[in-house]
C-alpha cells in the first residue's frame, strides 16, 4: 500500500508561517487536489512532500516509510510542474528516459517503458524530435510521459496545465487522469482553479493563509462549507453570506436582515435553542434563489421576495444576476438558461428563496452551524 500521510506539517520563512499545522492523507488510487488562493501555501506543501523544502516540524509518511528527511531522489516520486522541467537539449526520448537512466534501469527496460508511455500519450512519432520543436501541449505530454514511465509510489502535479489554452487543458486533464488510473497510486494535484479541482479531484483540500480550511469531496465542499471562508471561496459566484439578527418566536427561528425576515425551517430549531448570540451569518447559495414562475418546480419550502435586477452576467448555459432583494439586500443569484425566464437589468421580478438550502454560520468563530 502506498498511502500518503501528512501530519502536522509546518514551515515558515523568517517570521512568515506559510504552512501551518497541515494534516491530510491520500489513499492509494485517490486523486487528491490542493486548492486555494494564490500565496496560500499549496506549492510549499507540495515542495515539502517532494523534499525540495524541509519542514520545521511534522511528518510525511509514504506507505510504511517516514520520508520526511529523505532527499527528493530517495522518495521515488513522479512529478510534473508548471514549467515541465524538461531538458531543452535532449530529444523527447531522452527526456522521458532521463529519470529511468539515473536510476540505472536496464537499457532494454528503459526502451520498453519509454515507448509504452509515449504510445499512451500519442508521442511515438515525436520520440526522436528535439523538445524545442514541440508545442506547449506536446511538451506537457512529454513531462507526463516521463512521469508515466517511472515506477513511482506517489505522483505530484503542481499547476501542470497553466501554460495551456482551455481546449488543450481538457485533453491534458484526461491524460493526467489516465496516467493516474494506470498507476493506481496516490496523486496530489495543486491548482488555484476551482473548475479544474472539481473536474479531477476525488477529494479536495482547500488551503488558505497556510491553514487547511476543509477537506472533502467536491459535493461536500459545495453543499457543506465548513466556515465563512469556504462559503465565500467555493463557487462562481460563491454563496451570499449575509449578517443578520436571529429572531426567536413560538419555538421557530428566522433571520432578520435589512428589513427582510427570512424564516428558518424546523430542522434548525434544536440547535438554535442553545445559540447564545443575537447576530448570525446566513449563507444563501446563488442557486437557492428561484424565479417566481418556477416556484411550482421546487418542492421545498419557498420564501417569496420582490427583487430588482441590478446586473446580469451571461455565461454559457446560465446567467449570474445581482439582485436587490426587498428594499436593501444585495445578493447574487444563478439562473440556468432554458429553465428560467430572462429578465433585464432594471426589471422588478418576484423571486423565491429555497429555505431548505440555507446555511448558518457563527459570526465569532466563523464556523458553520451544523444540523444533525
Ligand atoms: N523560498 C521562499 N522564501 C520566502 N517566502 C516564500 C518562499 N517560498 C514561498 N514563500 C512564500 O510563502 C507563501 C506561500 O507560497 P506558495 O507558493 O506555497 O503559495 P501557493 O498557494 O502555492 O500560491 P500560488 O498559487 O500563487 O502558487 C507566499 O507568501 C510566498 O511568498
Amino acid at each position: 500500500m502506498s498511502e500518503l500521510v501528512v501530519q502536522g506539517l509546518r514551515k515558515s520563512f523568517g517570521n512568515n508561517v506559510v504552512v501551518n499545522d497541515i494534516s491530510f492523507s491520500v489513499q492509494e488510487g485517490e486523486f487528491f487536489v490542493l486548492l486555494g488562493p494564490s500565496g496560500g501555501g499549496k506549492s510549499t506543501t507540495l515542495r515539502l512532500i517532494c523534499g525540495l523544502e524541509q519542514p520545521d516540524s511534522g511528518k510525511i509518511v509514504l506507505g510504511n516509510q517516514d520520508i520526511t528527511n529523505l532527499t527528493p531522489r530517495q522518495r521515488n516520486l513522479g512529478m510534473v510542474f508548471q514549467d515541465y522541467g524538461l531538458y531543452p537539449n535532449m530529444t523527447v526520448f531522452g527526456n522521458i528516459a532521463y529519470g529511468l537512466e539515473t536510476r540505472h534501469v536496464a537499457k532494454n527496460e528503459v526502451d520498453k517503458r519509454v515507448r509504452s508511455a509515449a504510445e499512451m500519450l500519442g508521442l511515438t512519432s515525436h520520440l526522436p524530435r528535439s523538445i524545442n520543436d514541440l508545442s506547449g501541449g506536446e511538451q506537457q505530454r512529454v513531462a507526463l510521459a516521463r512521469c508515466l514511465a517511472k515506477d513511482a509510489e506517489l505522483f505530484l502535479f503542481d499547476e501542470p496545465l497553466s501554460n495551456l489554452d482551455p481546449k488543450l487543458r481538457f485533453q491534458a486533464r484526461r491524460d493526467i487522469l489516465n496516467v493516474h488510473r494506470t498507476k493506481k497510486k496516490p496523486s496530489l494535484y495543486v491548482t488555484h482553479d476551482q473548475s479544474e479541482a472539481f473536474a479531477v479531484g476525488d477529494r479536495i483540500a482547500v488551503i488558505a493563509k497556510g491553514r487547511l480550511q476543509q477537506v472533502g469531496t467536491p459535493d461536500e465542499l459545495i453543499n457543506f462549507p465548513s466556515n465563512v471562508f469556504m462559503a465565500r471561496f467555493i463557487g462562481t459566484p460563491p454563496m451570499n453570506t449575509l449578517t443578520g439578527q436571529l429572531v426567536r418566536g413560538n419555538g421557530a427561528f428566522a433571520v432578520a436582515i435589512n428589513g427582510l425576515t427570512i424564516p428558518l425551517p424546523a430542522k434548525w430549531n434544536a440547535i438554535l435553542q442553545n445559540y447564545q448570540q443575537n447576530e448570525i451569518i446566513l449563507g444563501l447559495p446563488p442557486t437557492a434563489i428561484v424565479q417566481q414562475e418556477f416556484f411550482t418546480t421546487v418542492d421545498h419550502q419557498v420564501y417569496q421576495i420582490p427583487a430588482e435586477v441590478l446586473d446580469i452576467e451571461s455565461q454559457i448555459g446560465e446567467s449570474i444576476l445581482t439582485l436587490k432583494l426587498g428594499n436593501d439586500l444585495t445578493a447574487q443569484a444563478q439562473f440556468s438558461d432554458g429553465e428560467e425566464a430572462h429578465p433585464n437589468v432594471g426589471d422588478r421580478i418576484k423571486v423565491g428563496v429555497n429555505l431548505e438550502a440555507l446555511k448558518l454560520f457563527d459570526p465569532i468563530s466563523e464556523n458553520a452551524i451544523k444540523v444533525e
